[in-house]
């Protein structure tokens, strides 16, 4: 049986600080509602002490934040870009159009269709998060969506130079500096200045996330990602307690409501791991947060075996979870609830958060029971056509189709059937369930 060595805090706070999130963001998407864009300045200078007449970038905005970047600057988010759009492409090439004879006559398929407008957020409240302008931004170019509009709020009282870059660089076709709810709002409900769009992606902080949790519907969303939150499954043989540390401190630095968790099949390696904690968190500049977020989500798990760690990361269904243990694969073949796994020591989530190429804007809060993260295919709808290529096709599906609906005393549908056996398969067939043939029927 696993035991606890630290526990995070319980559901009842989580569910009290969730309310709070949700009436604030109910208020504020009102506002936005009746007020638009008056709103929207309202909630910038409230919430991100900005004011602006208008929150769209200027072109010579936007160059000047790309001229400002070092070539190494540059170069570095060009890598990035490459990898994110590479994979992103590899990943739409695996998504095919069908198009089938399912029975003869009759033909069945798919397409995949570009949604025409896209919302991207790109967070940067505590710190300038210009990898989910790749992310998000060049996912939706690669899936072929026409409009890709952008926000991310200012950093330290002004667009953020990186992130202003990394988004025209990837293909933005609007830029807006707007953060938080009023971001989120904005694009959804559209005012006089922005125009709304299809689908919201991106992730955030917890009103970011709640915002687009409420506008589902309204708009299409990617997924609910908000704050991150880190699994380490390691073992003595995979990694050792200073990485593992290092591991769970890199991530609880996003910020206070960021929870990590060691899960081990060592007590030793447990305890060891909570000691390189304590020691790092010394020395690390962003200790502030991660120390919060360590003291009140951090969890130590110790299980009897993999069997049981596998059990037990599903349950928690975290965010990101790396895998550091002597045989990776057993968890990637074992193991149906996460964002997305790091196989082995010599990856790691900010290699993924950064570079590597595979999406960051990932699901959170458990959302991985029921959704993988941010990629090509959220921005493309699957949409099916039928054609029905004969006359005894027709006929056939039409008997089919005229007895199913009789089932279900759908007299309309029923006809639409009647219509087509009469017309392509020449029976006599009565009007909507009619005994006798009518002089209405016509056939
Ligand atoms: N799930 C994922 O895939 C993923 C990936 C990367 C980052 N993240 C998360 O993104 C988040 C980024 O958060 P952030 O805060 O740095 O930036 P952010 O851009 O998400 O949020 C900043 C905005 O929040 C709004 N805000 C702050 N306090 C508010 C309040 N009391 N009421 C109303 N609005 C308020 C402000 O308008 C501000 O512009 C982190 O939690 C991080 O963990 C998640
Ligand atoms: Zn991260």
């Amino acid at each position: 049986m696993a035991r606890w060595l630290k526990r995070g805090e319980t559901a009842d706070v989580k569910a009290q600080s969730d309310r709070k999130v949700r009436d604030i963001v109910e208020a504020a998407l009102l506002d936005i509602e009746q007020r638009g864009d008056t709103a929207i300045r309202d909630m910038s200078i409230k919430f991100d002490g900005w004011d602006r007449e208008d929150y769209r970038l200027s072109q010579s905005e936007i160059d000047m934040a790309v001229e400002s970047l070092s070539p190494q600057e540059r170069k570095d988010i060009e890598f990035a870009q490459t990898q994110v759009r590479n994979f992103a492409q590899i990943q739409r090439g695996s998504m095919l159009d069908v198009e089938v004879e399912t029975m003869p006559g009759v033909v069945l398929g798919h397409r995949h269709v570009p949604i025409n407008a896209a919302g991207c957020y790109v967070p940067g409240g505590k710190y300038p998060l210009l990898a989910s302008a790749h992310m998000s931004v060049i996912t939706a170019k690669v899936a072929g969506v026409q409009r890709v509009v952008t926000c991310a709020p200012p950093f330290q009282g002004k667009p953020a130079r990186a992130i202003v870059a990394a988004q025209a660089m990837a293909g933005a076709d609007a830029i807006y500096a707007l953060g938080g709810i009023q971001a989120i709002g904005a694009m959804a409900i559209g005012t006089e200045s922005i125009d709304p769009v299809d689908i919201l992606v991106g992730p955030g902080n917890a009103f970011v996330a709640e915002a687009k949790r409420q506008l589902f519907g309204r708009v299409g969303i990617d997924l609910f990602a908000g704050p991150t939150e880190t699994l380490i499954i390691a073992d003595e043989i995979g990694c050792d307690p200073e990485m593992a540390a290092t591991d769970i401190l890199g991530q609880v630095e996003h910020g206070p409501d960021s929870p990590g968790v060691l899960l081990t099949n060592s007590e030793k390696f447990a305890l060891a791991t909570i000691a390189e904690i304590e020691r790092l968190l010394q020395i690390l500049p962003t200790a502030d947060y991660a120390r919060k977020a360590w003291e009140a989500f951090g969890e130590v798990i110790v299980a009897d075996d993999y069997a049981e760690m596998v059990s037990i990361a599903d349950d928690i269904a975290s965010e990101h979870v790396q895998v550091m243990t002597a045989d990776p694969d057993f968890f990637l073949n074992n193991m149906t609830n996460y964002g997305a796994l790091f196989l082995g020591a010599r990856t790691n989530v900010s290699f993924g958060d950064k570079v590597i190429g595979t999406n960051h804007t990932l699901p959170t809060k458990k959302a991985a029971r029921y959704t993988g993260g941010l990629w090509v295919g959220k921005f493309l709808k699957t949409c099916t056509y039928q054609r029905v290529l004969t006359d005894e096709a027709s006929t056939l599906v039409g008997e089919y189709c005229s007895r199913l609906c009789a089932l279900e005393g759908f007299a309309g549908h029923g006809e639409q059937a009647n219509i087509r056996v009469r017309r392509f398969g020449g029976r006599n067939v009565p009007y909507a369930g009619q005994a006798e043939p009518s002089e209405l029927t016509r056939a």
